[in-house]
């Protein structure tokens, strides 16, 4: 079957600062569909935002990021787990830091335990490991690591959802009379520069570090769709009957 990975941000996963439930069943239920066409790798941020709801903390201190992913990433495994369970699909953690892709060794680790996960039928959640990779480190955001786990693993495609319809020529949040671009083919050197602009304070990438991992993937022949998460008509029209409604297609086709 044909690999696809996919990764959903902290903006569709969380309301308020917990984790969206409504949402991730949906979601959940999206990708049960998809692991009968294909096989599928999931990519989920959400550890930071489960770990500040969930921890008992007087909530103005401040512990830190890596520390509130910590106590988050198996809060969010535990809920995957509830979900999956409902349509009996088993899942797995998967936690990656710039250094497994550092060295074919290490990377062959990782290859080698997603082969077999996907081999008998289990679901890979990747998280970038919050705890120990260091500010200088590649990614800090899951949008390139989804990228780059979407190459070393032999992906046909990568599919990001957040809580936009998808690449837009200025930001729609801020501009109403923004335009969808539907296809993009070549992303210029300006476009891959601009500032982060994440939604939340959970969230780390913002649109830049999408173009970046669409970049990555269209170098590579991978093609990356990117659409709204919080409706997941566009993603499911687009990955069950091929066809577009919405969501921005990145292709050097
Ligand atoms: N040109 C643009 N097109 C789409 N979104 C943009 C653009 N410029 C900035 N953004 C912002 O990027 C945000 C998505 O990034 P982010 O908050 O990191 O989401 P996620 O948590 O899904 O990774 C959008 O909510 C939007 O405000
Ligand atoms: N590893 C972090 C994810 C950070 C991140 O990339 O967030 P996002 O930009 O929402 O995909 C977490 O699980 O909270």
């Amino acid at each position: 079957m044909k690999r696809l990975v996919i990764k959903v941000g902290t903006a569709v996963l969380t309301e308020n600062n917990n984790i969206a439930k409504e949402r991730m069943l949906n979601l959940v239920s999206l990708v049960a569909e998809l692991k009968k066409k294909y096989d599928v790798v999931l990519v989920s941020s959400g550890a930071v935002a489960a770990g500040y709801s969930a921890l008992k903390l007087d909530k103005r201190k401040q512990i830190g990021k890596k520390a509130l992913a910590a106590a988050g990433q198996p809060i969010l495994m535990t809920s995957y787990k509830k979900k999956f369970d409902i349509y009996d699909i088993d899942t797995a953690q998967i936690l990656l830091t710039e250094d497994d892709f550092d060295s074919r060794k290490r990377t062959k680790m990782f290859q080698e335990i997603i082969d077999a996960h996907l081999q008998n039928d289990i679901l890979p959640i990747v998280n970038e490991n919050d705890i120990t990779s260091t500010p200088d480190q590649l990614f800090g955001d899951n949008d390139q690591l989804s990228a780059n786990v979407a190459f070393a693993i032999g992906a046909e495609q990568l599919i990001i959802l957040s809580d936009i319809e998808g690449y837009f020529d200025k930001n729609p949040k801020e501009h109403a009379d923004a335009q969808l671009r539907k296809k993009v083919t070549i992303l210029t050197p300006g476009e891959l520069l601009d500032d982060a602009t994440p939604s939340s304070f959970f969230a780390t990438g913002g649109i830049v570090t999408k173009l970046k991992a669409a970049d990555f993937v269209m170098r590579r022949g991978i093609d990356m769709f990117l659409c709204n998460g919080f409706d997941l008509t566009a993603a499911r029209n687009y990955l069950l009957d091929g066809e577009q409604t919405s969501g921005t297609l990145f292709t050097t086709e």
